[in-house]
Formats: structure tokens, C-alpha cells, sequence
């Protein structure tokens, strides 16, 4: 089938890579030069594991083009993929500036029947808006008469990091579409293109339009949810003298429950939760619906961003002048080189505030963090941050380690070496990597989240 994607994202590259990858012809479009630019020339503009290949293999197999230019990308997909940014607008909402511009693009150019796809995540009612756009567009100008389209909701559940394996074998594909001649088409098209990945369509959940677009914010928002009331019970494991990991176990095995994402740790991050919490809570607004579960996700997370620092200042003191400190992890979660709303940008923000230097490590974000950190930190500050070569070289002359993402480099380190680097032997354990059994045996002084047993033994 001949795709056009638009945007050339983490969303939009995975989609367009993995379409091309089942034999599509697949084109895809960005506003980025430098990306595209990028792309044509083999580079990848993100780090995702396996991505790079999929995308060499089947540019060299012709199946996948990179372009900006307009008028060949609407001409090319009979499916139009949007897969632009929907980034927070300044009260919450969801920005739409990029699906509506994305839209009118094809409606300016467009001939026969399109199928559009809101690949984007984008709020309840988005599709309708989509629609009215391509309408106005059609209107405007004189056409191809017999042009016509069906605007289908097709939202993303991809994590970053494992965008590909995800992609390539979803657990659940969702689609809405409406029930008139022209959606039922598109749905017919959708369930073609989707059909490798699960023959029976026993994965594709068919839907109005409406309910798709708000699966997608369900879906974010349970999960931050979890995250968030992990977290909560943590630190009150913290006060109470219990394991948070001991409890984990014991609640995860009841099947109502289930053992995934319910890891303690330093606030969630990303692209995706803090956006999409907010946009939901202001779809409710607007709505005159006050969502308070949400609005205490949120408030948690913010929180629990703070709390690895207060920590460090809990055990250094207020005034961290002076005193050094090893990061070990920035991006906002392994496998990628993400750093949006990553929890080590308040860490960083707490440990110089009270007057410390960093020297910070990551095994694949350096020059995401070099390019972020820049943004955060006046020069001054910066200048009190030391990027390092290796984990190792982070230790040196630090007073603790402190550590912000589940690296698996980072899960078996040598302890002994660890201790010989640092001033003290301490570690502030954001992601709750080790047994603090096993680090007392080691003499190390372990702070982690939520497991407070080993203080109080
Ligand atoms: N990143 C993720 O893991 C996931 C993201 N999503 C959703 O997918 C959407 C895209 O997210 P990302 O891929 O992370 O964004 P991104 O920021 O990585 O990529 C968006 C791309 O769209 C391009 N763009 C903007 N306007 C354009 C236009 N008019 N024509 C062509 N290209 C245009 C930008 O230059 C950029 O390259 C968002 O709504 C996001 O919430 C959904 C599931 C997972
Ligand atoms: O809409 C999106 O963009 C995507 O958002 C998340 O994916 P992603 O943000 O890539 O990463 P996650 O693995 O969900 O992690 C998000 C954050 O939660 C944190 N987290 C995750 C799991 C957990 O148990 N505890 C926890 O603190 C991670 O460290 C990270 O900061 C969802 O998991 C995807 O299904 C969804 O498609």
C-alpha cells in the first residue's frame, strides 16, 4: 500500500520504518531540513534500539523516502498518517497547531479519496476538527471535484526505547472510524494495512471515533496513575520503616493488579505522561469536570521529582558548597536519549541550587543532555557541571552517587571500585537497582526509594 507519514518523529519514523519494513511504500515528510537532510543521508535523528536497521534496510529496498516536499507527499499515500507533535499549550491543552496545519496541507493538495489517520495524540473531538479543516481546505479551491476523504482515529501506544519491538508486535491496535460509506472504506483499508500484524484482527479493537481518541488518554493517564500511587505508598514505606519493593511483589502477584509498571521510583517523565495528564485534565475542564484523580497524579509527580534531592540534602545538609556528586543517568528513562521532563533536570536544578557541582553521566544522552542543560542552566551553572566519559570517570572525588535511570549498564557495577572513587560511601539509589541487604553486606551507605528497612536496622 502506498503511506505518507507526516512528521518524521519518534512516532512518525517507527511507523513509516515498520510499515516500509511489511513491503508498504511508505513516504515520509517532515518541516525539519536537518532531519530530513539527516535521514537521507543515513542518519537516524533518534536513539531507538533496532531503528537504524529497519530504516537502512528498506531504504535500500526503495520501500521508504524522506522528503519535505508537500505536494509529492499528499500526492503519494492513499493513507495519510499524521504523526506531528501535540505538545502542551500554555494552559495544558493539547497544542493542534501542527495536526490542523498537517491537515490543511492535504486538503490544499489532495485528489481521489484519502483515508487520514490521527496517529498524533490528540484530544476527544480532534478528528471532527481534522475533518473541517480538510473541508475548508476543498472548499477554497477549485479541485478535483470527485475528492474525498474519512478521518479515522488510530492512536500510538509505542514506549520509547522499545518503539520498534512494540510496534512490530502490538498488544492491542485501536481503531475509530465513522460508519458512513466513506469511514467503513477507510476502515477497510486500515484493517488491509493492519493485517500482518495480527491475521485475525484479534488485537484490532474496532470504535467510534471518539472512544479512540479518549482510549489513548485513558490508557496514559492509568498508567501515570500507577506510577504515581507506587510512588506515594514509597515514601510513606519510607516513614513507615517498609520495603517498597517487598511490597510490590506482594500486591503485583493478585492478577487484578498485575506486576507491571508499578516500580517506585523518581517521578515519571517524558514526553508523554506529563503532557497527556494535563491535557485530559483540561478536556474535563472544559467540560466543567474537575478530574481529582489526576490532578493528585500530577501534584504526586511533581513531588516525587524533589524527592532523591532532598534526600542527598537530608544526608549533606542544606548548603552543598563544596561538595561534589555523581549522577549516573539523565535521560527519562533507559534506552533513549529523551531527556523531556527528565527527573534528573530537577535533580541537577536541587543539587546546584544548594551550591554543589555534578559530574554526570549517561550511556547515550550526553549530547541530548549538553543541548538541554544549556537551556536549563545559566553559564554559571553549567559550568559547575562536568560531562564524563564513563561511569567510572563520574566517580571521581564525588562525596556520593547519585543514580536517576535503570541504565543495565548501571545494574552490576563493581562495588569495590565504586567505594575507591568515592569520598563517602554512599549511594542515593533512584530506581531502586540494588538489594540494600546486599549494599549494607558491602559496606555502602544506600538511600533508595521507598526502602527505608535497611535505616532502620
Ligand atoms: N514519543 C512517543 O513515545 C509517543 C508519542 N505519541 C504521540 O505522537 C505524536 C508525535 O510524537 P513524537 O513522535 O514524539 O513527536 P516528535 O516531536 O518527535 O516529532 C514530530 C515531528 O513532526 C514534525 N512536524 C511538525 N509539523 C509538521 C507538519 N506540518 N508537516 C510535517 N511534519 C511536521 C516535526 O518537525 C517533528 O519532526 C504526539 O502526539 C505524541 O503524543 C504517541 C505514542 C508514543
Ligand atoms: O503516549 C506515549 O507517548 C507513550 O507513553 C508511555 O511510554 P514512554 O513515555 O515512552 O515510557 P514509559 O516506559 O511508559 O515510562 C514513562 C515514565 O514512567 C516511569 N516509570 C515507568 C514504569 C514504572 O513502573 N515506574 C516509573 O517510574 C519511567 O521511568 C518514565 O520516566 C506509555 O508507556 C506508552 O504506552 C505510550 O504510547
Amino acid at each position: 500500500m502506498k503511506i505518507t507519514i507526516i512528521g518524521t518523529g519518534y512516532v512518525g519514523l517507527v511507523t513509516g520504518a515498520c510499515l516500509a519494513e511489511l513491503g508498504n511504500d511508505v513516504f515520509c515528510l517532515d518541516v525539519d531540513q536537518k532531519k530530513i537532510d539527516l535521514l537521507n543521508n543515513g542518519g537516524i535523528p533518534i536513539h531507538e534500539p533496532g531503528l537504524e536497521e529497519v530504516v537502512a534496510r528498506n531504504r535500500a529496498a526503495g520501500r521508504i523516502q524522506f522528503s519535505t516536499d508537500v505536494a509529492a507527499s499528499v500526492a503519494h499515500g492513499e493513507v495519510q498518517f499524521i504523526a506531528v507533535g501535540t505538545p502542551p499549550d500554555e494552559d495544558g491543552s493539547a497544542d493542534l497547531q501542527y495536526v490542523l496545519a498537517a491537515a490543511r496541507n492535504i486538503g490544499k493538495h489532495m485528489t481521489g479519496f484519502k483515508v487520514i489517520v490521527d496517529k498524533s495524540t490528540v484530544p476527544v473531538g480532534t478528528a471532527d476538527r481534522v475533518s473541517a479543516a480538510l473541508r475548508e481546505e476543498l472548499a477554497a479551491r477549485a479541485g478535483d471535484p470527485a475528492a474525498s476523504f474519512s478521518v479515522v482515529s488510530n492512536p500510538e501506544f509505542l514506549k520509547e526505547g522499545a518503539a520498534v519491538e512494540d510496534f512490530m508486535r502490538p498488544d492491542r491496535i485501536v481503531i475509530g472510524h465513522d460508519n458512513s460509506a466513506e469511514g467503513e472504506k477507510a476502515a477497510a483499508k486500515m484493517k488491509k494495512l493492519y493485517a500482518p500484524f495480527n491475521r485475525n484482527h484479534e488485537r484490532t479493537f474496532w470504535m467510534d471515533v471518539r472512544s479512540a481518541e479518549f482510549t489513548k488518554y485513558a490508557a496514559n493517564a492509568m498508567l501515570a496513575t500507577r506510577i504515581s500511587f507506587m510512588n506515594e505508598m514509597a515514601n510513606l514505606a519510607d516513614q513507615v520503616g517498609a520495603d517498597i519493593e517487598a511490597v510490590r511483589h506482594g500486591i503485583g502477584s493478585d492478577p487484578r493488579i498485575g506486576h507491571s509498571f508499578l516500580y517506585a521510583g523518581a517521578g515519571y517523565g517524558g514526553s508523554c505522561f506529563p503532557k497527556d495528564v494535563q491535557a485530559l485534565e483540561r478536556t474535563a475542564r472544559q467540560y466543567s469536570q474537575d478530574l481529582l484523580i489526576l490532578r493528585a497524579v500530577e501534584a504526586v509527580n511533581d513531588k516525587q521529582k524533589l524527592v532523591l534531592g532532598q534526600k542527598v540534602v537530608q544526608r549533606f545538609g542544606a548548603d552543598l558548597s563544596g561538595k561534589h556528586f555523581a549522577v549516573w543517568g539523565l535521560a527519562f528513562k533507559p534506552n533513549t536519549d529523551d531527556m523531556r521532563e527528565a527527573p534528573s533536570r530537577v535533580l541537577l536544578r536541587q543539587l546546584l541550587d544548594a551550591g554543589a557541582t555534578v559530574a554526570v553521566y549517561d550511556p547515550v544522552a550526553m549530547a541530548e543532555a549538553k543541548r538541554v542543560l544549556a537551556l536549563d542552566l545559566t553559564p554559571s551553572e553549567l559550568a559547575r557541571v562536568r560531562f564524563a566519559a564513563s561511569p567510572k570517570d563520574a566517580l571521581t572525588d564525588a562525596e556520593a552517587l547519585v543514580i536517576v535511570t535503570e541504565w543495565k549498564a548501571f545494574r552490576s557495577p563493581d562495588f569495590d571500585q565504586i567505594k575507591a572513587a568515592l569520598k563517602q560511601a554512599v549511594i542515593f539509589d533512584g530506581r531502586n537497582l540494588f538489594e540494600p541487604a546486599v549494599m549494607a553486606e558491602a559496606a555502602f551507605e544506600y538511600h533508595g526509594i521507598g526502602r527505608s528497612i535497611l535505616t532502620r536496622t
